[in-house]
């Protein structure tokens, strides 16, 4: 049997076909456009998701055996707001992961509210991106829109709902909304009431692997499909990019550096860090996992390639880069703010310790050893609670790059292991898919069956100690900015 993934990005959506052995037949991607309608705002058409994810499936399933796909299921760019009407039309353009809008929402909440409160009812507190404060913002500034909400959904579940028509999410996506007990993987009562809303304006909460529907007849007419095809539940970008490199059971890492990047900790127990600087969210295996998620990871490579050096040719722009450790060059990876650790929507990025023999490779180096940095900032968080981390997968974009591997792997001091396929959320829905359609008993099982590590990149000794002066004194140029901004 044949099984889809579509990994909807903020950058784009990625769609993988695969068998049921992990074999894969083809992948695609498309592409759609981000909207920053005010400085710190970052926005989406819901209808662009859907619009290319379906050109995308037929681009996907052209030369397939349509007969043969089994099942369809989703990762998706975790805690964007999309509201629906009565009549189910999209009420506003969906508010992203990385939209820092919400800072007096998020302030009410981690103060009014509490951040222990926060904790008690949801297991973590609040950050801009979370959906709990988007709610309380469109309530504040956009009263009328408010008013009309009948269905809040995620991201990914805009997709399943005009796919097979149910209104459902699944454990891990739901996590981040800032209103699931994440504990007890169901909606907090309390934070309904805090957000002014109610259950039926919520969708139906799935494990990750679990049947939804199957598709509706316009949708497997328009495919070419049957309307046999089983849609699952999906979960998390980040939960999927987790399966897809197999990042499940107990103490196993993962890094995605894609727009975002994100350090995903699996663990088969609920755990909360005490200072709730990482998220505590459930996974797509049916557990828990840690994670702290920096906002701009890949994307500040894009940023710096293509609006600063006018390139898009990334692998170009690293060729000269040779002084590993040896840069005097900072760079702060802060173009929409930062989550974790800081929790700060307001700082900025910025470039400091450039001299008149500062070199355009220095710069470029600076802009991945800062990103590095940064996702160091959360492993050094689950290192205090006794986390230890000695090796970890990666996936996204920016994993397409060896010198970024290499760096992350000395600034981190771990080994990096690196997989087959880079699409880690897509791989990750369609093994969710298999499991669904029962190909495979559980999702472990699937993991250890898909997944094949095809290359290690491990620390240097040397490397990692130049590196470590480094970092130290990366950390102490946070704190000596944040006030300017
Ligand atoms: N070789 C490369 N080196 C560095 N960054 C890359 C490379 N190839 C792609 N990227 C970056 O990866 C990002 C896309 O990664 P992806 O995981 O698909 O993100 P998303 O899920 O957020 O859409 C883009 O920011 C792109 O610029
Ligand atoms: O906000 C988070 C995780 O908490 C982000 O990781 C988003 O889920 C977006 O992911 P990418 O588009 O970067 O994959």
């Amino acid at each position: 049997m044949l099984y889809i993934g579509i990994d909807l990005g903020t950058s784009a959506v990625k769609l993988l076909l695969m068998d049921g052995n992990g074999e894969i037949k083809k992948i695609v991607s498309k592409e759609y456009p981000l909207f920053f309608p005010n400085p710190g705002w970052s926005e989406q058409n819901p209808e662009d998701w859907f619009e290319q994810s379906m050109n995308g499936l037929k681009e996907l399933t052209a030369e397939c055996d349509k007969s043969q796909i089994a099942g369809i299921s989703f990762g998706g760019q975790m805690h964007g707001l999309v509201v629906l009407d009565e009549e189910d039309n999209v009420i506003r353009p969906a508010i992203l992961w990385n939209d820092g809008r919400t800072g007096e929402e998020t302030e009410y909440l981690n103060t009014v509210v509490g951040k222990e409160t926060l904790s008690k009812y949801t297991a973590n507190i609040a950050f801009a991106g979370f959906t709990a404060p988007k709610i309380l913002w469109m309530k504040r500034h956009e009263p009328e829109r408010f008013q009309k909400i009948k269905k809040i959904m995620l991201p990914k579940d805009y997709l399943a709902y005009r796919l097979c028509g149910t209104f459902c999410t699944d454990v891990s996506d739901a996590s981040g909304m800032l209103l699931m007990d994440v504990k007890n993987k169901c909606w907090s009562k309390e934070m309904l009431e805090i957000c002014s809303i109610t259950e039926e304006q919520l969708p139906k909460l799935y494990e990750s692997y679990e049947v939804v529907g199957s598709l509706k007849k316009n949708i497997a007419e328009e495919l070419g499909m049957t309307e046999e095809v089983k849609v699952i539940a999906g979960a998390g970008d980040n939960a999927a990019a987790a399966v897809g490199t197999g990042t499940v059971g107990e103490g196993m890492c993962n890094i995605s550096l894609g727009t975002s990047g994100t350090i995903f900790i699996s663990s088969k127990k609920f755990k909360v860090d005490e200072n709730n600087a990482l998220h505590s969210f459930a996974h797509a295996d049916g557990n828990y996992h840690l994670m702290g998620c920096m906002l701009s990871a890949a994307s500040c490579n894009k940023w710096w390639s293509e609006e600063i050096l006018k390139t898009t040719d990334f692998v170009n722009e690293q060729a000269g880069i040779t002084k590993l450790g040896e840069n005097n060059v900072f760079y702060l990876p802060y173009l929409m703010g930062e989550r974790s650790p800081h929790n700060d929507p307001k700082v900025r990025a910025a470039f400091i310790g450039m001299s008149m023999d500062t070199t355009r490779e220095e710069m470029t180096q600076a802009v991945l050893e800062g990103v590095a940095f940064g996702l160091r900032d959360s492993l050094e968080v689950a290192r205090s609670l006794g986390i230890n981390i000695a090796r970890t997968k990666i996936c996204g974009g920016g994993a397409k790059s060896p010198l970024w591997k290499k760096i992350i792997a000395n600034v981190m001091n771990v080994k990096v292991e690196v997989i087959e396929s880079e699409e880690g959320p897509a791989l990750g829905a369609a093994m969710l898919a298999a499991v669904g359609c029962g190909e495979y008993p559980d999702v472990e099982t699937a993991t250890k069956q898909f997944v094949k590590t095809i290359d290690t990149v491990e620390p240097e000794k040397e490397l990692v100690e130049k590196y470590e002066e480094r970092y130290q004194k990366f950390k102490n140029i946070y704190p000596a900015v944040k006030n300017l901004f």
